[in-house]
């Protein structure tokens, strides 16, 4: 497992000799896990058998096909996909259901190595946790991030809400709209409650800010808390699945997907992490794709609420696939 975060110029690579599929690791290791959406379907772990991290400099020269836009649409899925939302806004208008994030993978052809596409998304994305993943019983992901699960260093504990999307557009300060404004509160709240909930002190909030992943930009609070208990697990079991990748209430939210998305999200909006000692990174697995031999699998969704377009949420998912398709 190969992580880059944020703006940094150190890559990370934690790596398994064996091809054991392991389910635990003892937390006074070094590992590296790799989590579905549905956790309780599965877990893998990476025991650092070897840790490694270089410096790679951006080129400063982000290849030009990398900055093109591209536009995917499929008329059939386009269809299939307003149809679901459309769905979604009903039962969002008619039930205690306050938001459902909703998703799609669509399957492109790919020629490129795995190792041109590495360096592309370094180069693409340094202001994203850019991950590369390979187990040889699990699959082969890759990622470019924006989204912090939780971070735990010592008794200092730090997450954020991010939601809400709409296009970078320069010299230009966006004006975001009721339902964005409100889909990104539910984040925050949940998070917050979820905190209180797990005996996390002191949790601060900062104001919500608009901050850009790629040719996007989202709304996001960043949190912060104090915390004693020695079980970071306990903190990921409250926040996983957030409102930013399930909805709210959870179950409901949960089980409107489970019965109406109707594939499996498999990784996507899971989380993947490394875990030194005392302290530990989780990022939500979102703007990703799935290797296989040549082709690629885009995943992608948004939140949805009773004031969501179909037409729109559409849209969005076609501007979050392009940040993966221009890699392939
Ligand atoms: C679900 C995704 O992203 C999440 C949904 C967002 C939204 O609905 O605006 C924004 C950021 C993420 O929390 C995705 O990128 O696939």
């Amino acid at each position: 497992m190969l992580i880059r975060q944020v703006n940094s110029d150190t890559v990370r690579i934690l790596s398994q000799r064996d091809q054991k599929w392991y389910k635990s690791a003892p937390d006074n290791m070094t590992y590296g896990v790799f989590s579905k959406f549905q956790k309780s379907e599965y877990q893998v772990f990476i025991i650092a058998q070897e840790d490694y991290n270089f410096t790679y400099k951006n080129t400063n020269s982000t290849p030009k096909e990398l900055l093109n836009a591209v536009r995917l649409v499929d008329a059939e899925e386009q269809k299939r996909y307003t149809n679901l939302v459309a769905k979604a806004v009903l039962r969002l208008k008619e039930s205690s259901l306050k938001k459902v994030v909703l998703s799609r993978k669509q399957s492109f052809q790919n020629s490129k190595s795995d190792t041109e596409i590495l360096t592309d998304l370094l180069d693409a994305y340094p202001a994203a946790n850019c991950y590369f993943f390979y187990h040889p019983k699990v699959g082969k992901w890759v990622g470019a991030t924006p989204e912090v699960l939780v971070q735990i260093d010592g008794v200092k504990l730090k997450t954020m809400s991010l939601a809400g999307t709409a296009l970078y557009q320069e010299n230009e300060e966006h004006i975001w709209g009721k339902k964005e404004l409100e889909e990104q509160r539910l984040v925050t709240d949940f998070i917050i409650h979820n905190l209180q909930e797990s005996g996390a002190d002191n949790i601060q909030e900062s104001d919500v800010k608009t901050v850009r992943a790629g040719k996007l930009i989202h709304l996001r609070t960043d949190i912060t808390a104090t915390v004693n208990s020695k079980d970071k697990n306990m903190f990921i079991d409250a926040l996983h699945p957030t409102p930013a990748v399930c909805g709210m209430p959870r179950n409901e939210s949960l089980d409107f997907i489970n019965k109406n998305e109707n594939y499996d999200r498999s990784f996507y909006t899971g989380y993947l992490g490394m875990v030194d000692k005392g302290s530990a990174s989780y990022f939500v697995n979102l703007r990703c794709m799935e290797l296989h031999d040549d082709q690629v699998d885009i995943y992608v969704g948004g939140g949805i609420t009773a004031l969501s377009d179909p037409n729109a949420e559409f849209e969005e998912t076609l501007n979050k696939l392009s940040t993966m398709k221009k890699l392939v």
